[in-house]
């Protein structure tokens, strides 16, 4: 995606800790029309599986999953970090890192808006590890839904999260690629893949 690419080579600064910061296109403040053209993307990429749930984690995957799930025209339901007394018995729950707040993180989605049946497409802000798709893949394994793709708005490549999630066998859909970053060359970004 050409215009996240150039987003990305202008907004994009290399925090310590392997860090990129993003925070004016997609972490902090959001611009609508490219988060629209993700979930256009996206949209394109998994409508030919027919899902039927888009499935996200609070709190920077909602609004590029909710453009997609806008597109495919089904319901976007996003895992919660705390768990609030409105929800539903039983829970699905998982554990995963949060890479920009420290420490471990619960998520959890009630068996109200995920079950047997549920054919979803997970979106998320960030691939870098794959940790927190490992995780919702793991809520969506228990609710006994059925996981048919992962799109992920900016890949780390050099993170190799791709690769630790081969063995899920679904489709990986990412729209930026980030190469490398240092000091040296700043932050060397491609398209997706
Ligand atoms: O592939 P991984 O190594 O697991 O990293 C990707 C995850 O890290 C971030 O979550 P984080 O909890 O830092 O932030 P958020 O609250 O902005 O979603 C990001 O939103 C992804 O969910
Ligand atoms: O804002 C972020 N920048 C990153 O580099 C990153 N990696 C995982 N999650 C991330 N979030």
């Amino acid at each position: 995606m050409q215009a996240l690419v150039e987003a990305i080579r202008e907004q994009g600064v290399i925090l310590p800790g392997g860090i990129l910061k993003v925070d004016g296109l997609v972490n902090h403040q959001l611009l609508p029309h490219l988060t629209r053209e993700m979930g256009e993307r996206f949209a394109a990429g998994f409508a030919p599986l027919k899902p039927n749930k888009v499935v996200t984690i609070e709190v920077s995957g909602i609004a590029p999953a909710l453009a997609t799930a806008l597109v495919l025209n089904v319901p976007l339901v996003y895992a919660r970090k705390k768990k609030p007394i409105t929800m539903q018995e039983p829970t699905f729950t998982a554990q995963s890192l949060s890479r920009t707040k420290g420490g471990a993180v619960d998520l959890f989605v009630s068996s109200e808006y995920l079950g047997p049946g549920d054919r979803v497409v997970v979106i998320d802000d960030f691939l870098a590890s794959g940790g927190t798709l490992r995780a919702l893949a793991g809520i969506i394994a228990l609710s006994g839904a059925e996981l048919l793709g992962l799109g992920c708005v900016i890949e780390k490549g050099f993170e190799e999260g791709r690769a630790r999630l081969a063995d899920l066998n679904v489709p990986i859909l990412t729209l930026a690629n980030i190469v490398r970053m240092n000091e040296a060359e700043g932050v060397v970004v491609e398209a997706g893949r």
